[in-house]
Order: structure tokens, then C-alpha cells, then sequence
């Protein structure tokens, strides 16, 4: 499993075969196979994009120390996520209709994840129906909620959910309403006849359709449907329904995390939703330090946004992830090769990450803690800590030497303002 078996190759205008080696590769080759407006709606974020570029130009500010003469022949990157079994921490985030890429849609995608022993969380706005899903998996699978204003189809899917053997809830709270993403709303986006919302009833499938220049039908759909004045106190009612582990997702501040702990939320993903939400937050991995600090370990935090590279996924562990999700590139892959496509894009995830924990000498994921990294250049002086989740120390935090051999006094390792200074053009890989 830790190599990449026969890597594909796309073909190129002038007729060469080009081998896709990266997930940047597959991303190139499904633009050249998909319509326009369907690439930019995968593709975009909200307003001026600029979160959707910090999420990624974020983890270009952290290097590596690496640690040398390590017996690094066995690199392992299993672990557990709320109590299952994961072969790699590199999971498959919530999206929105795969049958916009390939026609076998989640159906590939969950087959993959499986083929992979990678967590899947399927969307809300999944064009298979979340029991169809279910057949289909082998690995652990969780299903993100929109929660509606119709409170009878939360009611309804958490019922679904557990009958079909989900191991988690995933409420997204960053989305009240969709953001305003120019891309779509000058494509006119709307759903192709054949792609649906197959998990809701008949009368949210007739509204995604239309699309004019000037509106996205999904922001109207979202605007009508989607309940606004869901708050924390409601929280305390979709947990009355159901036994299963709730997880938040966009969450990127200390207070909401601390307060989301306190209720007994299970896990939370630290998530600017791929830049597609409140463009000008701060990127996922600068907000996660100070996440993971507010939980104290109470429970398990995940990052997405912007993971391209296997160092990517051991740069959120070390700042206390136990796990990613990644988006995009599964669409890329699922673009190019359908199940195959997305199997190559996970498996060239972990070869990444196997490589990179060899060469780090972090054999094991509860080696890799925030010595790994360098503060970005903009940190030097910062304090560190150590709130890697898969810590010996099991979620305590205790001092450690700040980097440059100081003791660390800021716990929390929260970046100051200053230190947040950002990014020159070579950081803009996604424009
Ligand atoms: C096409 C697309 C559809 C998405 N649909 C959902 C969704 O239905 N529910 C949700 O919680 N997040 C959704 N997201 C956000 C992802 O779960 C995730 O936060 C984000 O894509 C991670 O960033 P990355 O694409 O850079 O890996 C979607 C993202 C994309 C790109
Ligand atoms: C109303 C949200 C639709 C799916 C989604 O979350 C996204 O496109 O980012």
C-alpha cells in the first residue's frame, strides 16, 4: 500500500501522455474534462478568493526539522477517528454532487476511501442517496448535515443515518446562508437535469436547476431553505435525536470551540470551507492551534483546506490535527479515473506522508508533535507547544523549549497579529 501502483497518465492537445504524479496534476487534467461553470464552481471560493489562496499558502509558512539517524524502515499512519479504525489520517470532506465529475459519483468515491481504509463524510447534497452510500463503503463513514428549516428532514436523515450504519453526524455551521462566489453567480450554475438532491424529498429537487446569469441556483436554494437562526441552543435538540457522536464543522475560534467542547460535541473540523464561505477568515491551519488548545482534549479536532502534500498532512498533525479531510483533489481524481482516479489521489496522499514521516524521522503519528516545525520565517520568535493529539501525553499540554531553545510561555502557541503578515504572489498557486 505504500507505493503508488502504475500511475495514470492524461493526454495532452499535442497527443503526448503526461503521467499524473500529484494531486496538482490530476487538477489540471480534470479542467481540461470538465464544462466551465462546472469547474468553477469546484474550483472558486467567495468574493475576492483570498481565503481560498491563504488555506493553501498557509502551509507553504511551515518548514520541517527534521530528526536524523531514526529507525524509519516501518512508517506507520494509522490511527483511530472517534473510536474506528483509519489507515491514514487523510480523510474525504463533504462535498456536494460527485455526478457533476463522473457519472459513478459517490458510489467511486466511498469505494475508494474504503480501498484506502479512509474515512469518508458524505454530503447533505449527495447526488446517490446516503444508503446507497452506505452499501458502497468499507471504511468509516460519517454524513454532513445542512440543517434545514423544515426540522422534520433533520429529523428524518438522523434516523436514515443511523439505520445505515453512519458513525458520526457532521454538522456544518459555517453556512447559514451561501456566500456570494462571483464565479457561479456570472455562470448562471445550476444542477444539470440528471444531478439531483436525492437524500431530500421531491420538493427541494425541482429548485436547483434553473440558472440565469446572475444567480446560483444552490445560494437560492440555500437562501430558502437552509435554517438561519440555527443556534447553539438547537444544538441541544439534534443531540436529543440521536446517540451518534456530533461533529462540528467550520469552526475557527477559540470560543466556539471551547464552547462546543463544553457541550459535549464530539469533534470538530477547523475549515474555512475551502474558501468557499466568509472570504477574509483566517486560513484553517492558523486557526487550528488555538482550537486545539480551547478543546484541552475533550475532543478530537480535524483540519481541512488547502492539503495538497503529504508534508501538508504531517504539518496539521504536528500543529495538533488528528486527522485532514481533503476536497478538491478527490474530485480532480474522481474527474480523471473515477474510483481508480480518486484511489490514486489517496494512495499518492499516503506515499507522500510515508515519505515524509521516513525522512522526518516520525515513524509513528505520536512522534509527530510541534518540534517537527519550524515557525514560519514572520514566527521566528514565537513560543511553541506541544498539542499534538497523538502526544504520549494524550492531549495534556506541558511546557516544552520554545524552538530557539527558549521556554515557551504562550501555551495556547497562538500567532500574534504581527505574525500573521501575509502572503507574497509566489503563495498564489490557485488563482
Ligand atoms: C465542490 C464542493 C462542494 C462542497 N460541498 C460541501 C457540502 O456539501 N458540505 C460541506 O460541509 N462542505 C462542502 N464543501 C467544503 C468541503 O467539505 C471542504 O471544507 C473544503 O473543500 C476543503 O478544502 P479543499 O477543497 O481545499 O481540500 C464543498 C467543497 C467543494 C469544493
Ligand atoms: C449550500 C451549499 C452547497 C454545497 C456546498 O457546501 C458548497 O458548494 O460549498
Amino acid at each position: 500500500m505504500s507505493a503508488v501502483r502504475a500511475p495514470a497518465r492524461a493526454g495532452t492537445h499535442d497527443g503526448r501522455q503526461e503521467l499524473l504524479l500529484s494531486p496538482t496534476d490530476y487538477e489540471a487534467a480534470a479542467r481540461a474534462r470538465l464544462d466551465r461553470s462546472v469547474w468553477d464552481y469546484i474550483a472558486g471560493g467567495s468574493g475576492d478568493e483570498v481565503t481560498l489562496r491563504e488555506d493553501r499558502a498557509a502551509y507553504r509558512r511551515y518548514r520541517l526539522r527534521p530528526r536524523t539517524l531514526v529507525d524509519v524502515s516501518h512508517c506507520r499512519p494509522g490511527t483511530t477517528l472517534l473510536g474506528a479504525r483509519v489507515e491514514l489520517p487523510v480523510g474525504i470532506a463533504p462535498m456536494a454532487y460527485h455526478g457533476l465529475v463522473h457519472a459513478d459519483g459517490e458510489t467511486a468515491t466511498v469505494r475508494a476511501a474504503g480501498a484506502a481504509g479512509a474515512l469518508t463524510v458524505t454530503s447533505t447534497f449527495a447526488g446517490t442517496t446516503l444508503e446507497e452510500t452506505a452499501r458502497a463503503a468499507t471504511g468509516p463513514l460519517w454524513l454532513q448535515l445542512y440543517v434545514m428549516r423544515d426540522r422534520e428532514i433533520t429529523r428524518s436523515l438522523v434516523r436514515r443515518a443511523e439505520a445505515a450504519g453512519y458513525r458520526a453526524l457532521v454538522i456544518t455551521v459555517d453556512t447559514p446562508r451561501m456566500a456570494r462566489r462571483e464565479r457561479d453567480l456570472r455562470n448562471g450554475f445550476g444542477l444539470p437535469a440528471h444531478i439531483r438532491p436525492v437524500n431530500l424529498d421531491g420538493g427541494h429537487r425541482a429548485g436547483l436547476h434553473p440558472g440565469r446569469s446572475g444567480s446560483s441556483a444552490l445560494a437560492e436554494h440555500a437562501a430558502q431553505h437552509h435554517d438561519a437562526a440555527f443556534t447553539w441552543e438547537d444544538l441541544a435538540w439534534v443531540r436529543s435525536l440521536t446517540g451518534l457522536p456530533l461533529v462540528l464543522k467550520g469552526v475557527l475560534t477559540e470560543e466556539d470551540a471551547g464552547r462546543a467542547a463544553g457541550l459535549g460535541v464530539e469533534g470538530l473540523i477547523v475549515s474555512t470551507h475551502g474558501g468557499r464561505q466568509l472570504d477574509g477568515v483566517v486560513p484553517a491551519l492558523e486557526a487550528l492551534p488555538e482550537v486545539v488548545a480551547a478543546v484541552r482534549g475533550r475532543c478530537e479536532v480535524l483540519v481541512d483546506g488547502g492539503v495538497r502534500r503529504g508534508t501538508d498532512v504531517l504539518k496539521a498533525l504536528a500543529l495538533g490535527a488528528r486527522a485532514v479531510l481533503v476536497g478538491r483533489p478527490v474530485l480532480w481524481g474522481l474527474a480523471v479515473d473515477g474510483q481508480a482516479g480518486v484511489e490514486r489521489v489517496l494512495a499518492t496522499l499516503r506515499a507522500e506522508l510515508e515519505e515524509a514521516m521516513a525522512l522526518t524521522g516520525r515513524p509513528r503519528l505520536d512522534t509527530v508533535t510541534r518540534e517537527l516545525l519550524h515557525p514560519p520565517a514572520d514566527l521566528a520568535h514565537h513560543p511553541a507547544a506541544d498539542h499534538g493529539p497523538h502526544a504520549a501525553a494524550d492531549h495534556g499540554h506541558h511546557a516544552v523549549a520554545g524552538l530557539d531553545g527558549r521556554p515557551a510561555a504562550d501555551l495556547a502557541g497562538h500567532p500574534t497579529a504581527a505574525d500573521l503578515a501575509y502572503p507574497t504572489d509566489d503563495d498564489r498557486d490557485m488563482a
